[in-house]
């Protein structure tokens, strides 16, 4: 039995790292999916005692014995149950740490250490100790701010989930889980992400989820619906980061001053509900209007994001070469590196802007906003 799932990576357009304090923040899906293909064998076959990931985009494969893995992950009935997402526990993730480590995965491939961590303890909370083949394959840039982890932990358990719904409409087509499966879904997710990013807010996995756009405040999901065209230019510094670290270093500055991050987190806080309601607004305001706040906003928080320690060099110079062609960027996701965002106005022509960016190194794409989320395909 054959069951493929495909869940989008998505752009913060305001309030990251604020939002892992409680405050508002809006994201939206982009048309770049990570895959995830799940192969039971048949009872007779060769490979039958065996679980076995392949990450197709990086010709990287995984092999772990069962019996193997039944030993090295302690059992407990009672976080065992696919319907019941729990955490995983610092004791079984040293233990599956174990597991990743016997791969020996190359040097210069570590950081995935924590994506196959991720998936061995999704794998077999939702499905136990059975054989199966699984093909990851990303069209999204690893660790650059465009919820890579989050495309990963919510496809993954896409599949896994799927391949135990008893009433499935075969064909070729994608579809979305009912609501249900969604919810389960995204708590399923929630938990995987937990161990890529340590602290997460849970953003990111929602609006994988769920796709189109979203405004997130401490669990809490609005849907949005954008009244007015929305077009980012996205630029790739090439710079790595791991947003675990650049999450907990945020969450040490606030330590050190509660009073001002205070301040920093609830300024964030106003920019995202002011942005969400701009985009959704359809009174008389014209579109030009409109992205003049929009532009203002985003160098509000890109202010604020600096002073939390999360800008780049990388970052500020995209932000210094796209002024000069009278845009306005900010950095998306955890930054550090990674991606930056820069609106296009109606109208705005990119050949030279990308021109310019691209002679630096960087990558510029575009991408379509809100669209799909989570989907199978049996
Ligand atoms: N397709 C994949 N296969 C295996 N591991 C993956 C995959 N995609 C992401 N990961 C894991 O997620 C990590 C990157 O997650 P991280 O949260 O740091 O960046 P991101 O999700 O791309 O950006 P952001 O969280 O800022 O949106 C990788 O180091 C890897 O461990
Ligand atoms: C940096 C962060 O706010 C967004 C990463 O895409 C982390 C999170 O919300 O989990
Ligand atoms: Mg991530």
């Amino acid at each position: 039995m054959e069951v493929k799932a495909r869940a989008p990576g998505k752009i913060i357009l305001a309030g990251e790292h604020a939002v892992v304090h409680g405050s508002t923040a809006v994201a939206a899906a982009i048309d770049l999916y990570t895959y995830v293909t799940l192969t039971f064998p048949p009872r007779s076959a060769e490979n039958n005692d065996r679980l076995i990931l392949q990450l197709k985009d990086i010709s990287l494969e995984f092999s772990w014995s069962l019996a193997r893995v039944k030993e090295a992950i302690p059992y407990d009935s009672s976080t065992s149950c696919r319907s019941t997402p729990a955490s995983c526990t610092d004791e079984t993730l040293k233990s599956i740490a174990v597991l990743v480590e016997e791969q020996n995965l190359p040097k210069d491939k570590i950081w995935l250490s924590s994506g196959i961590s991720t998936f061995l303890w999704l794998y077999t909370r939702i499905i136990g100790f059975n054989p199966a083949t699984v093909v990851i394959n990303s069209e999204l840039p690893y660790g650059s701010g465009l919820g890579s982890s989050a495309a990963l932990c919510v496809a993954l358990t896409a599949a896994l989930l799927a391949s135990s719904i008893s009433d499935k409409t075969r064909g070729n087509d994608w579809s979305s889980l009912d609501e249900t499966n969604l919810e389960l879904l995204n708590k399923w997710a929630f938990e995987g992400e937990k161990i890529i990013h340590g602290k997460p807010s849970g953003i990111d996995n929602t609006v994988s989820a769920y796709g189109n756009m979203i405004k997130f405040c401490s669990g809490e999901i609005t849907r949005l619906q954008s009244n007015m065209p929305l077009r980012m230019l996205i630029t790739n510094t090439r710079v790595g980061r791991n947003t675990k670290a650049l999450v907990s270093g945020v969450s040490q500055r606030a330590v050190r001053h509660p009073d001002v991050m205070n301040s920093v987190f609830n300024a964030v806080d106003s920019i995202s509900k002011e942005l969400a309601a701009i985009i959704q607004s359809k009174d008389e305001t014209s579109v030009t209007e409109k992205e003049e706040s929009i532009k203002e906003l985003m160098e509000m928080n890109q202010g604020l994001l600096q002073s939390m320690g999360v800008s780049h060099s990388s970052i500020e110079t995209v932000i210094k070469t796209t002024v000069k062609h009278k845009l306005v960027s900010k950095l998306t996701g955890a930054g550090g590196g990674g991606c930056v965002l820069t609106l296009l106005p109606t109208g705005t022509v990119v050949d030279k802007v990308v021109e310019e960016l691209e002679s630096s190194g960087f990558q510029c794409f575009t991408a379509s906003i809100g669209g799909n989320g989570a989907q199978v395909c049996y």
